[in-house]
């Protein structure tokens, strides 16, 4: 069976790369050409949607699964419209390719589709209510993959790390080198996911996917969220990272973290203060256990050791 990767030099995509090896024939694709280790690969570059279908004429792919995003959330409030072509438009390219040849399409999503105003954690069909451009384009993606009439899995994450790659452990860990103290927001909450159990989980969910009847696989398809158990806050999570790192020698003293309000440390976005996802139909369906977040956490750490 072959399976197109876009984005296998991202966080999630080079954990992807590991993952889905054991299902079949990967294609790895980047928007440069070249792999993580330096190795050549082929280009796709979801800033130009219309180029994507000759890709994926040569490739032929069964499963089509895109890691690829403009996740600079910042940013993306003056560059919305690249944004938007790379997160709102490419994933549907992608899905009418898909609907022509029977592929399936696995996407990812964001909990910055919601406004974050819920009281409890989001189900995959509540509302959406992005704060910024890049959760209008995520969002916009999410439509435009359901719209195709593609077979397809959106699976919702939030809050992504690895031990390489830009993400808020790695800022941290940098920050511990060249600080003693931290003021980090204690009024959002959600939960930190460790690429590779994104990737894990995927693998795993597909694996069982492709074994299943007709009636079962249409079951599964549609949204899901995908994040580890738990929940925490931005600052709570920098203790833990410090906590966790410390005792483990990547860092030689934790910093101390100070907790402020969001109003504290103005950002060009904005942000869900409630970022909880309800991940019951993930688990339920596929059969998956998620483990608590400090438990990921302690997997990631133990890569930095
Ligand atoms: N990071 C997070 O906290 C969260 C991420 N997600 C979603 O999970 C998915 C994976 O994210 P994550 O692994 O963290 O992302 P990263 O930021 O680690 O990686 C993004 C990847 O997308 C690639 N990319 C960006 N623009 C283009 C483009 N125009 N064409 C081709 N490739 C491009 C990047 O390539 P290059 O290196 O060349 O820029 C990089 O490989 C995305 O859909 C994201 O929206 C959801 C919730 C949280
Ligand atoms: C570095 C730093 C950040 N912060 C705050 C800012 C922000 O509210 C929070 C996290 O900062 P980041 O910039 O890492 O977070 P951000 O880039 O918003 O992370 C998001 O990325 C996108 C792609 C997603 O889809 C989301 O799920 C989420 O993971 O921490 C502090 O309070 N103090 C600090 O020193
Ligand atoms: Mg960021």
């Amino acid at each position: 069976m072959r399976l197109l990767l876009l984005g296998a030099n991202g966080q999630v995509g080079f954990e992807l790369l590991r993952a889905l090896a054991p299902l079949g024939d990967v294609t790895a694709t980047t928007r440069g050409g070249v792999l993580p280790g330096g190795g050549a690969c082929e280009r796709a570059d979801l800033d130009a949607p219309a180029t994507l279908p000759a890709l994926l004429d040569r490739a032929m792919p069964r499963v089509i699964v895109n890691a690829a995003a403009y996740t600079a959330v910042d940013r993306a409030e003056d560059e919305p419209e690249a944004a938007m072509r790379a997160n709102g438009e490419a994933p549907g390219v992608l899905g009418r390719w898909a609907a022509r040849h029977g592929a399936l399409v696995v996407h990812y999503s964001t909990d910055y589709v919601f406004d974050g105003s819920a009281a409890r954690p989001y189900r995959e069909d509540d509302p959406p209510g992005p704060l910024g451009a890049y959760g209008r384009s995520k969002w916009a993606g999410e439509q435009a993959l359901r719209a195709s009439g593609a077979d397809h899995l959106i699976l919702r994450t939030a809050w992504v790390y690895a031990a390489r790659g830009h993400n808020f452990l790695r800022t941290m860990l940098r920050l511990a080198g060249e600080r003693e103290r931290l003021a980090v927001v204690d009024d959002q909450h959600g939960a930190p996911t460790s690429a590779r159990l994104i990737a894990a989980a995927t693998a795993a969910a597909l694996a069982r996917w492709l074994d299943w009847d007709a009636p079962r696989r249409r079951a599964a398809l549609g949204t899901h969220h995908l994040v580890a158990s738990g929940r925490t806050t931005w600052c709570d999570f920098a203790r833990a990272i410090f906590a966790q790192a410390a005792a483990a020698g990547v860092i030689a003293r934790a910093p101390r973290v100070e907790a402020i309000p969001t109003r504290a440390y103005p950002t060009q976005a904005r942000r869900p203060a409630w970022s909880v996802l309800d991940t019951t139909r993930l688990r339920e369906t596929f059969g998956l256990h998620l483990p608590e977040w400090r438990d990921d956490l302690t997997q990631v750490v133990g890569e930095l050791a």
